[in-house]
């Protein structure tokens, strides 16, 4: 499990420098400084000096610091990674990656630039060929270290409406999911567009936790509040898991390797399953 919560991932254009300063005060888990679809092709040299100073910098505090750099295949990729190889942020988002050879080729290019081994990637799922492939991707190198889905590419690609309810993304979300935790990474949903549309975002959050989701990216401060209080633990799950692990020692005490809670059964899964709960609300308690 990560240091820190990851239930929002707040994106901002690197050549945006009120953001990347705004950024500073800002409630997110996680800032994503963007570098690829957000950043006009004139200002990504700008945007990448500008990046690197501000994380340079410091003054995120508690913080996880990403870079979305642009596609390897691009002018810019290879630049961006190597700019940031060495820069203290704790992962490099790849956008549309399509095969794990991709991930093995950046792995070459951040080993040959003296990246330290916690420096992890993070692969966007986001054309149909990437989705298919999902599952190879996150498996590709130890430093995989999460799978961000680009839900606005992806319907673009799909030729499916992007609506709150995203009934024809549902397979690819779920294999994204899968193959998070086959091998053992996190995985975070894609972006809500409208931003006035504060009821579309709670049911988009509340469908990303039900399909396991860990948090969720956006695109606005407005949106972090809300995502924060739908990604973490309720306090009914957290009264439960409490139940749980209290009942589970007496019961361990006791000899048995099964018990009951409030009539359910309960077995050593429930168990490891309450302590992840409580894990996640005491890391959130710490951001407090
Ligand atoms: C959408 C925006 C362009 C709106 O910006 P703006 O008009 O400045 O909004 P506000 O005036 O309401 O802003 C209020 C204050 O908040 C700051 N702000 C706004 N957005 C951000 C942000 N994302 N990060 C940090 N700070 C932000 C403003 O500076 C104002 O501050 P203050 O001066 O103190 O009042 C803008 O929100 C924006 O650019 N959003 C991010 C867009 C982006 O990064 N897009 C790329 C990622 S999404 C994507 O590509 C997903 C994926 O690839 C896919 O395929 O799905
Ligand atoms: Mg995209």
């Amino acid at each position: 499990m990560a240091a820190n919560p990851r239930r929002s991932l707040l994106y901002m254009p690197g050549s945006n420098a009120r953001a990347l300063e705004k950024a500073r005060s800002l409630d997110a888990d996680v800032l994503i400084f963007d570098l690829e679809d957000a950043v006009a092709p004139g200002q990504k040299k700008l945007a990448r000096e500008q990046v690197l100073a501000a994380v340079n910098a410091g003054g995120y505090g508690r913080r996880e610091l990403v870079v979305r750099v642009n596609g390897f295949d691009t002018e810019w990729g290879r630049k961006d990674i190597e700019a940031f190889a060495t820069a203290p942020i704790s992962a490099l988002c790849l956008p549309k990656v399509e095969s794990a050879a991709e991930i093995q080729a950046v792995v070459q290019v951040l080993n040959q630039a003296g990246a330290a081994a916690s420096l992890k990637l993070w692969a966007m799922a986001e054309t149909p060929r990437g989705i298919l492939a999902v599952n190879e991707i996150a498996g590709a190198h130890s430093r995989m270290g999460g799978i961000v889905l680009g839900t606005s590419d992806l319907a673009k690609d799909l030729r499916v409406p992007h609506t709150p309810q995203r009934l024809g993304m549902l397979t690819s979300l779920s294999l994204c999911v899968l193959a998070a935790r086959a091998n053992g990474i996190d995985v975070f949903d894609g972006v809500h567009l409208d931003l006035d549309d504060e009821s579309g975002l709670a049911l988009a959050c509340e469908q990303g936790v039900e399909l396991g989701f860990d948090g969720k990216t956006l695109i606005h401060p407005k949106q972090i509040a809300l995502t924060n209080q739908l990604f973490a633990p309720s306090l009914e799950s957290l009264a439960r898991a409490k139940k749980i692990q209290m009942a589970w020692q007496q019961a361990e005490a006791e000899g048995k390797g099964v018990v009951l809670v409030d009539g359910r059964l309960v077995e050593a899964l429930h168990v490891e399953e309450a302590v992840r709960v409580l894990a996640i609300a005491e890391q959130i308690a710490n951001t407090r």
